[in-house]
């Protein structure tokens, strides 16, 4: 729902009350840091991006834009899934063309170069989302991009996957095809590890995520460290985080790792949201890739590829799926339904139900401890996947599990198994 009058109106606040504060692949963040504001007050503005060559497109339709569509899907169907306490408010705003060039002007000194060569700020929209601010105030924040938290089910995948997709999981399979593509990996990281719920294990999660944000100089997605709202690099992390850790004296980066460990560990470990987030991945995607392409093929027949033709669906089809999902889920064991009788309404399901299981795949937490807000954990970024992705999702799957067979084979990775704490339940 759209909200009117002037207090909803960003475009009525100045350019310098918004202060960039990150970005992923499809939107750029801004806080709030302008006079006490009746709405504005601890949120974030998010803004969709575009790439450069279709951001500047002119907007001539006549009739008003649609909210931005993670509003109804947090609001209508992910908030069936997830505990309200664990959501940012969401609200839709008007932007102009104008406003949104400025806001872009302004960002450019603080974005990241790979992003700026790729996208900006999408000047044809006339919407954006004001939600909580989750890394603002006088504390530090963390934002983890834990990304896939389970093995597959075995029942689908083939006989060249089975064994490495059953000891390694998608994201250290990807991390290493990301690092011989010469993209930034968090390498070493395993989200198996920070989903099991273990102490050790989940410290080890933390320390990987730490080391990797140090090495990388802070570039890397799945760990960020906030400090009185503006995003920190491990440059600034003795002066601005060691005194909120406690450690005000210390000299050395590692040395902060104990403290930081120390007070993210109870709140990793004692939260219902990763097990959440994990069940839900988990169950979502059923099938794995493989079975879903091979159901594609029984159903459909011939060779088009995954997907082709399908529309994405209505916020009322989200309503219904996720309803019928949380009706018929519990101790459901699809392995024993063979895919050939299954009927293109149930593939319609699984693709929906994959669909749904890359957000939350894709989706960030960010946690807040000790600091002047009671301590939390937030899942952001629960954006609904478009329905064309499913083949590049089948390509990406087989060129990763492609390359970390050859990697094996070549004896440059030596790596243990990722362990599943969670594949018996
Ligand atoms: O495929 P993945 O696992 O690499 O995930 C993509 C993310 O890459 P990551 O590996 O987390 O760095 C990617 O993140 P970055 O842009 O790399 O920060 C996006 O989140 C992308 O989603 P979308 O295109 O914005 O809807 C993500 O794509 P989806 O697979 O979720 O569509
Ligand atoms: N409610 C919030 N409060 C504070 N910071 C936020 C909030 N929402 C998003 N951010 C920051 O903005 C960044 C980009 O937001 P988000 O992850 O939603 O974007 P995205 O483009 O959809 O990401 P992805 O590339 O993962 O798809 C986040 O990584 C986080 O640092």
């Amino acid at each position: 729902m759209s909200l009117e009058g002037t207090s909803h109106d960003p475009t009525k606040t100045e350019i310098s009350d918004w202060s960039y504060v990150s970005e992923g692949g499809a939107t750029m963040v801004f806080s709030y840091v302008g006079a006490p504001h009746p709405v504005f007050s601890h949120s974030v503005i998010r803004v969709r991006k575009a790439p450069l060559n279709k951001r500047d497109l002119i907007n001539d339709i006549d009739e008003e834009e649609p909210d931005d569509p993670s509003i109804a899907f947090q609001n209508e169907v992910t908030a069936l899934l997830i505990p309200a306490i664990h959501l940012p408010r969401l609200e839709s705003v008007h932007v102009t063309r104008e406003w949104l060039n400025e806001l872009s002007i302004s960002a450019q000194s603080k974005r990241p170069e790979l992003r700026k060569a790729a996208d900006d700020i999408d000047l044809s929209r006339r919407k954006a989302v004001i939600a909580t601010d989750l890394v603002g105030g006088k504390g530090w924040a963390v934002e983890i991009k834990p990304k896939w938290a389970f093995l597959p089910n075995p029942a689908y995948l083939s006989s060249e996957t089975r064994e490495s997709k059953m000891n390694n999981c998608r994201f250290c399979m990807h991390s290493i095809h990301k690092t011989a593509g010469g993209e930034t990996a968090a390498v070493g990281y395993c989200p198996l590890d920070l989903f099991s719920g273990e102490e050790g294990r989940v410290s080890k999660a933390l320390l990987c995520l730490w080391r990797s944000w140090v090495e990388k100089d802070g570039n890397i997605n799945n760990l960020k460290i906030f400090v009185g709202g503006s995003l920190i690099k491990p440059e600034q992390a003795l002066r601005q985080l060691a005194p909120l850790l406690g450690q005000p004296d210390a000299t050395d980066i590692n040395a902060l790792f104990p403290a930081f460990n120390q007070k993210l560990l109870p709140l990793l470990t004692q939260t219902k949201l990763l097990s959440i987030m994990a069940g839900l991945q988990r169950t979502l995607d059923a099938l794995d890739l493989e079975g879903l392409s091979r159901l594609w093929k029984i159903r459909q027949g011939g060779e088009s590829p995954l997907g082709t033709g399908l529309t994405n669906p209505s916020m009322e089809e989200w309503v219904a799926f996720v309803k019928e999902y949380i009706a018929t889920n519990q101790g459901r064991d699809y392995s024993a339904v063979p895919l050939e009788s299954m009927s293109s309404e149930q593939m319609r399901f699984f693709i929906m139900s994959y669909l749904m299981s890359t957000t939350f795949k894709d989706c960030s937490v960010i946690l807040r401890v000790g600091s002047d807000v009671p301590n939390s954990i937030t899942a952001i970024d629960l954006d609904p996947k478009q329905i064309d992705r499913l083949h590049n999702w089948e390509l990406q799957d087989r060129d990763i599990v492609a390359n970390f067979q050859e990697s094996v084979a070549e004896g440059w990775v030596k790596k243990d198994p990722c362990v599943d704490a969670g594949s018996s339940q």
